[in-house]
């Protein structure tokens, strides 16, 4: 078993939101590595950050990621900083990769004050410019399509990777 398709991008790019929408499109499941790891660490990703730190948290990050590339059956939403960690890239190579691309205005205008985002708890701005120009290189080296995401609604996203993903009719 392995994803229909994969979707990476920046916090606030939709990843989950679109996900759901494109699973449901194409009658598959959905699955999000934040919830997983939240399940799996019995608490939610902000006290992750606080009790254990970000490194545990990248670490668990990697073990759901691997273990839902090789067995999850459906549409898979990554989170933001998945795509850090060179061996989570390598895998992806395998896949397919769907890139949500948003622009800082949007981004920020999405996720407001982090939205238990703990990487944006402060100074929410700048820290997503940094994020933005740090990691579109590596969403674009894993993406087999970008699809922009600023000044579009959701469905209409969806229906276009739906679309995609189907294939040529
Ligand atoms: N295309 C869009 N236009 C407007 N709001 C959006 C769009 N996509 C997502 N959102 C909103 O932005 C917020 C972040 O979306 P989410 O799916 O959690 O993003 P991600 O998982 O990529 O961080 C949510 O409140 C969601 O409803
Ligand atoms: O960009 C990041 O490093 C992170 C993004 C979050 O997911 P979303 O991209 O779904 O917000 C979540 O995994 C965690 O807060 C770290
Ligand atoms: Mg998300």
């Amino acid at each position: 078993m392995r994803p229909v398709a994969v979707l990476v991008g920046p916090p606030g790019a939709g990843k989950t939101t679109i996900g759901e929408a494109v699973a449901a499109a194409l009658g598959t499941a959905f699955a999000d590595t934040d919830s997983i790891i939240e399940t799996r660490a019995g608490k939610p990703i902000p006290e992750i950050f606080i009790d254990d730190g970000e490194p545990a948290f990248r670490a668990l990050e990697r073990t759901v990621v691997a273990e839902s590339l090789e067995t999850f059956d459906g549409v898979l939403a990554l989170g933001g900083g998945a795509i850090l960690d060179e061996g989570t890239r390598k895998l992806l190579v395998e896949h397919t990769v769907v890139f949500l691309s948003v622009e800082l205005a949007d981004a920020i205008k999405r996720v407001g004050l982090g939205a238990g985002r703990p990487l944006l708890a402060m100074n929410p701005r700048a820290t997503m410019k940094f994020l933005l120009e740090q990691r579109r290189p590596l969403y674009t080296e894993v993406a087999a399509h970008t699809v922009s995401t600023d000044d579009r609604e959701p469905e209409e996203i969806a229906a276009e990777i739906a679309a995609l993903l189907r294939g040529p009719a």
